[in-house]
């Protein structure tokens, strides 16, 4: 099934949370919507899910308008930062719910497979109010992975797991979403989850869409400065283009710097360590950029470097 946008607006009292957002999730995608804090991601998954009214425009679910729908009717699974899972039942209740058409033996197995796979098969007897706020999360994935849905609207679904949990969980996301081609609008703020696991990310700043693509066309090629110094593990350095003879900002990927030689000098103002590599933070003629190093040099140390970058529009 599809998921179409088409110059959906929502608005709280006055404010536009969301405006014109125009939208094609293919069937099958998994879509990630990435933006920062406030910029309307999660307005436009309450949108598609039904829980909020729009102020204008129209969302088509597999080519079928479902504007007025309300959310039982439009056949999506949802999963939400604040997973509201039913506290008076176990969590095997809360997972049986939405498959209790199923025949008993095939909704035991499933529940088993899932919850082992998510790793909260030792809790399936225990009240979500004796979970854990990751173990909580857990449960509210496996609900929605379990009902057979053909749209999964989730959002920031890992917030609350640790970094291997979250890799894992993620990887689950995507073996079932691949494995049942289920169309998925995924909302993060996490750019490197972003990246890992989708088909196609929206960039999302104010509650408009600035840039649709693939994460490598988003990488390569993003269409302003907001975008470049938001997208990729460390975002681009934005500078000046004057150093290099431009009117125009320029934008330097870290690994796109080679330190030891080159026309440029600056003084390493810090330095993390990265596991494989250091990040060096770099000032020069006013400016600061980011370079990814093998060396650990030392800060206040003077380096020469060169750098590949791209000419970033507004
Ligand atoms: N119920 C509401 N009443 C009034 N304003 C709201 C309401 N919900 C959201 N907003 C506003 O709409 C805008 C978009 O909010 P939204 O929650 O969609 O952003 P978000 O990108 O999901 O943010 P976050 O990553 O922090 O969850 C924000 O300015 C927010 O303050």
């Amino acid at each position: 099934m599809s998921v179409e946008l088409k110059n959906v607006e929502k608005k709280y009292g006055k404010n536009y949370a969301i405006r014109d957002i125009n939208l094609k999730i293919e069937k099958g995608e998994f879509f990630v919507l990435l933006g920062p804090s406030g910029s309307g991601k999660t307005t436009v998954l309450r949108c598609v899910a039904g829980l909020e009214k729009i102020n204008n425009g129209q969302i088509l679910i597999d080519g079928k308008d479902v504007t007025n729908l309300p959310p039982g009717n439009r056949n999506v699974a949802m999963v939400f930062q604040n997973f509201a899972l039913y506290p008076n039942k176990t969590v095997y209740e809360n997972l049986s719910m939405p498959i209790e058409y199923m025949r008993k033996e095939d909704r035991e197995k499933l529940i088993e497979d899932v919850s082992k796979r998510l790793g909260i098969n030792e809790l399936l007897n225990r009240f979500p109010s004796e979970l854990s706020g990751g173990q909580q999360q857990r449960v509210a994935l496996a609900r929605a992975l379990v009902k057979n849905s053909k749209v999964f609207l989730m959002d920031e679904p890992l917030s609350n797991l640790d970094a291997p949990q979250r890799i894992s969980a993620r990887k689950l996301i995507r073996e079932i979403q691949l494995e049942n081609s289920i169309t998925t609008l995924y909302v993060t703020h996490d750019q490197t989850e972003a990246m890992a696991i989708a088909d196609k990310i929206g960039i999302i700043s104010n509650g408009k869409i600035v840039q649709v693509g693939t994460p490598e066309e988003i990488y390569e090629n993003p269409v302003n400065s907001f975008v470049a110094s938001f997208f990729g593990n460390p975002p681009m350095s934005i500078i000046d283009g004057k150093i290099i003879d431009s009117n125009k900002k320029i934008g330097i990927r870290a690994e796109d710097v080679k330190i030891g030689e080159g026309k440029f000098q600056g003084t390493v103002k810090d330095i993390e360590f990265w596991g494989d590599r250091y990040l060096l933070y770099i000032s020069f003629n006013n400016e600061e950029i980011r370079a990814f190093s093998n060396n650990k040099f030392k800060i206040g140390e003077e380096i020469k470097f060169d750098f590949k970058y791209k000419i970033i529009g507004e």
